[in-house]
């Protein structure tokens, strides 16, 4: 059996304060919501630890955004693997399309994250995905196949999360039809040694898409920007039909 994981990932939104009034808003919301669902929640690196201290005794469990390869060392702005451990964080986005796009992040550093979060016994979520460019060039399949060849060079799949987010659709409202998220999906999985690592899909996942989206046979999950950010919404996508 696959493990579903229902991941939001707040990106560069909130203070500790409002992370705090969303935990009071979010966890009465959480009661009916089937134990085998793993629920995250990716948080800027300034919330970990007061979110892992409001978090303790919950189901809820804590990611980071992003984890440098190297345990210490003069890498100003960095964070590393057992900075996150010992706050309590378990998952770790890596590979997001923001940081490839705007902060240099290559396949090679991508790799070099996941080898580290996990030699530290995080989880990685990976994310891969395409461009609008890349989809109208009919380049889809063969851009992620190469991401993932390159991502996943000497990768443990038995602790692993992938995220198939395509770029048009983050943030954007354009959701990608649930049936070609399922496709993509399954191309993924096919290239994996063990199938039964969770990919999830991301992009433009809301209240009103999440529902069809879960009922897709190849879909594990979703990794949820926006709307992961409200209680009302996020508890919506957890509590999906
Ligand atoms: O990038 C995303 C999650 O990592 C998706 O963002 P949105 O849900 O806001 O489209």
């Amino acid at each position: 059996m696959r493990k579903i994981i229902l991941a939001g990932n707040w990106k560069m939104y909130k203070t500790q304060a409002e992370s705090l009034e969303f935990v009071d808003g979010f966890m009465p919301e959480l009661e009916n919501t089937p134990t085998e669902r793993e629920v995250v929640l990716c948080v800027p690196f300034t919330n970990l630890s007061v979110m892992a201290a409001n978090l303790q005794g919950t189901r809820v469990k804590l990611g980071a955004q992003n984890v440098h390869w190297e345990n210490e060392g003069a890498y100003t702005g960095e964070i590393s693997a057992p900075m996150l451990t010992e706050i309590g964080v378990n998952y770790v986005v890596i590979g997001h399309s923001e940081r490839r796009q705007y902060f240099g992040e290559t396949d090679e550093t991508v790799n070099r994250r996941i080898l580290a979060a996990q030699k530290h016994g995080l989880t990685p979520i990976l994310c891969v995905g395409e461009t609008k460019q890349q989809r109208d060039a009919g380049e889809t399949e063969s851009h992620i196949f190469s991401q993932l060849k390159q991502d996943l060079v000497g990768v443990d799949q038995s602790n692993l999360v992938i995220a198939y987010e395509p770029i048009w659709a983050i943030g954007t409202g354009d959701t990608c039809a649930s049936e070609e998220a399922n496709r993509v999906i399954g191309l993924i999985r096919s290239k994996l040694i063990n199938s039964d690592v969770p990919i999830q899909y991301g992009g433009s996942v809301k209240p009103e898409n999440i529902d069809e989206i879960m009922a897709q046979s190849e879909i594990d999950g979703v990794l949820v920007g926006g709307a992961s950010l409200t209680p009302k919404s996020w508890s919506r996508i957890v509590n999906y039909q």
